[in-house]
């Protein structure tokens, strides 16, 4: 009969060895290399032997590309790769952080800093199934995500990607993970790659960035971390151990730095850390460019940064572009004795346990039997149920006033206001890594979703109460009309951002949002709503307003916040973050020794259902 290797009945391992016996060289480094989904014709596949694919942020088959389109890509990019002389499958990656984000029509769930406020992990492994379905619906197995950074300062741009400040707090919403591969069997292996049900409805997950990308000083983006070992491993290790027991296929490394040696080239914590000392494996793969990132300027000594990376126990590198130069480098620090064949041998080794053990040599192709999970109606119920276990009341009530909170939905015979941008505007409320890997602001067929704003009326016109929207509306504006106002709803907050251009250092609240809540608040009932990727400065606006809510980075269902506001549900949202008065006092954790927060971590007012 055939190979060994292509037989299923045969034990993981003799599979692994019998492919990798027959591999030369080429073959092996095909393996290892990740190159952009621009780049990947089915015959670029064939003749280097690609062994992997991605999407990085927005990078699609085309403009609001249905699943079909999807799955047609990634099945023709797959005939390339199994028309190779022993047609091991290729594996197709993308960043699915909150939802299958670059796909139009996807069900956008929270940003993981809100589905750290949920402190519910049995939701968010809900969450991890249901964004597996949407990824499966597409043709696409693997996804790089979930982000375990532990973030230790806001003005870091990637905070949103965190769950939180706590890394228990993280550790625990590694339960996402199990959602996306699948859970482990009872008695099954843990701390070995895992992906469940032959990969169908499952796709293989990464931990990243590996590790202490959330400690940065200052939270400059892709900078250094300096902390003692024990530190690292107090505050940023432990949501790898949980990670590596629930079976994460892979892990991905840091652009940052530890104690000013690149994660990239970090021999000691990826090798005899996780890989001998937390016996990960899996695979580990770079960053985007990671490797070029190992010199500066980057890129300048592509020779050495292919040394360091690889020796450092990188085994599959995302290139994404230059992928001809990748491999006749490595190929030369290979025939050159510069990197022995030992260190390729355990890369492609790691690489063909995740693609056996995922089932993709029995199902290399997709087909179009999921196409109706994305953006279901289940799984978009289900991202409202986030939206609103993500919210945290901060204030409920002027000392001395009766709460605010929940609304009545009746405004008798008056009306209500609605004010500030972010109330009508899904692209900031689904923030970053939303079609597009900076996201974008406005509704303009976006994708399909649901603004705050209509959430609202949905919830208030039918109890026959007027809704006046007005996105920036002016002190005049206000004093002519205020008596009309039963009470007013003002959304403001953060633009949409991604990795560095979300670095800030005053995390004040983006003009005209400070304007709005003084023309509104200083002459109606208020309940002021922030949609953000993190906390910002609002003590010197707190006095004026009646209510506060943060709803951070909430997705495309935005109704969860009337649900919520109105009393259908109660407010149960815990801070997952420590939010500070002002900038000066950051880094400013739970548990330090100087805490003098606004509001401290875990804390959040209640409401009951009304
Ligand atoms: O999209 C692929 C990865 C993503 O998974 C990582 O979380 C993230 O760090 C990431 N960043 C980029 C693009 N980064 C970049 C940096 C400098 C210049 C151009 C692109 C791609 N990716």
């Amino acid at each position: 009969g055939g190979a060994r290797y292509k037989d299923p009945t045969r034990p993981l391992n003799a599979r692994i060895d019998d492919l990798l016996g027959r591999m030369t060289l080429a073959e092996k480094i095909g393996q290892m290399s990740q190159i952009e989904r621009e780049k990947a014709t089915p015959d670029v596949i064939n003749k280097y032997f690609i062994g992997s694919v991605l999407s990085g942020g927005g990078s699609v088959p085309a403009a609001n590309a249905p699943p079909e389109a999807w799955v047609k890509m990634v099945n023709d990019m797959q005939g390339g790769a199994l028309s190779t002389r022993l047609g091991i499958p290729m594996l197709y990656g993308i960043d699915a952080v909150h939802g299958h984000g670059s796909v139009y029509k996807a069900t956008i769930f929270p940003h993981n800093i809100g589905l750290g406020c949920t402190r519910d992990p049995e939701l968010v492994k809900r969450i991890g199934a249901a964004v597996a379905l949407e990824v499966r619906a597409t043709g696409i197995p693997y996804i790089f995500a979930p982000c375990v950074a532990v973030c230790r300062d806001p003005r870091w741009g990637r905070c949103y990607e965190s769950f939180s400040e706590h890394p228990e707090l993280v550790q625990n919403m590694t339960s996402i993970i199990s959602g996306f591969q699948g859970e482990i069997p009872a008695g099954g292996r843990k701390g070995v790659p895992f992906v469940a049900s032959g990969g169908r409805r499952n796709v293989a997950a990464c931990a990243k960035h590996y590790v202490g990308d959330g400690g940065t000083a200052g939270g400059i983006n892709a900078n250094d971390t300096v902390a003692t070992f024990h530190e690292l491993l107090s505050l940023h290790m432990p949501p790898y151990y949980n990670a590596v027991i629930r079976g994460v296929a892979t892990v991905m490394v840091s652009y940052s730095s530890f104690n000013g040696v690149k994660m990239h080239a970090n021999h000691f914590l990826v090798t005899d850390f996780l890989k001998k000392r937390l016996r990960f494996r899996g695979f580990v793969i770079s960053d985007y460019q990671g490797l070029d990132f190992i010199t500066t300027p980057e890129h300048a000594d592509y020779l050495l940064s292919i040394k360091l990376g690889i020796l450092a126990g990188i085994d599959m590198v995302m290139i994404p572009f230059n992928y001809t130069e990748f491999i006749d480098d490595l190929t030369l620090l290979v025939q050159n004795g510069t990197i022995p064949m030992s260190r390729i041998d355990d890369a492609v080794r790691r690489i063909l346990r995740v693609k056996f053990t995922m089932g993709l040599f029995e199902n290399p192709y997709a087909d179009t039997s999921l196409a109706g999970e994305l953006g279901k109606q289940e799984h978009r119920d289900l991202a409202r149920e986030a939206v609103r276990k993500s919210l945290v009341l901060l204030k409920n009530g002027k000392p001395g006033d009766k709460p605010l909170l929940p609304l009545p939905k009746k405004a008798y015979g008056g009306s209500i206001l609605v004010a500030g941008s972010h109330a009508d505007d899904l692209g900031s409320q689904c923030g970053g890594w939303t079609i597009t890997w900076q996201g974008s602001t406005g509704n303009n067929n976006l994708t399909a979703g649901t603004t705050i704003l209509d959430g609202i009326k949905r919830a208030i016109e039918p109890a026959g109460t007027d809704v006046v929207y007005a996105g920036n509306p002016d002190a005049d504006f206000v004093q002519r009309n205020k008596a009309r106002f039963y009470y007013a709803i003002v959304v403001v907050g953060e633009p949409p951002y991604a990795e560095t251009f979300g670095d800030n250092s005053n995390l004040t609240i983006p003009a005209p949002g400070p304007d709005v809540i003084r023309n509104v608040c200083g002459s109606i009932r208020c309940v002021v709503v922030i949609v953000s990727g993190r906390q910002l400065v609002v003590e010197p606006y707190l006095d004026a307003i009646d209510a506060l809510v943060a709803a951070w980075l909430p997705g495309t269902e935005g109704q969860g916040i009337a649900d919520v506001l109105f009393g259908d549900y109660g407010f149960t949202g815990k801070l997952s973050r420590t939010w500070f008065r002002s900038v000066e006092q950051l880094p400013m954790n739970v548990g330090d020794a100087h805490y003098d927060p606004l509001f401290p971590f875990g804390f959040g007012l209640e409401t009951q259902p009304s």
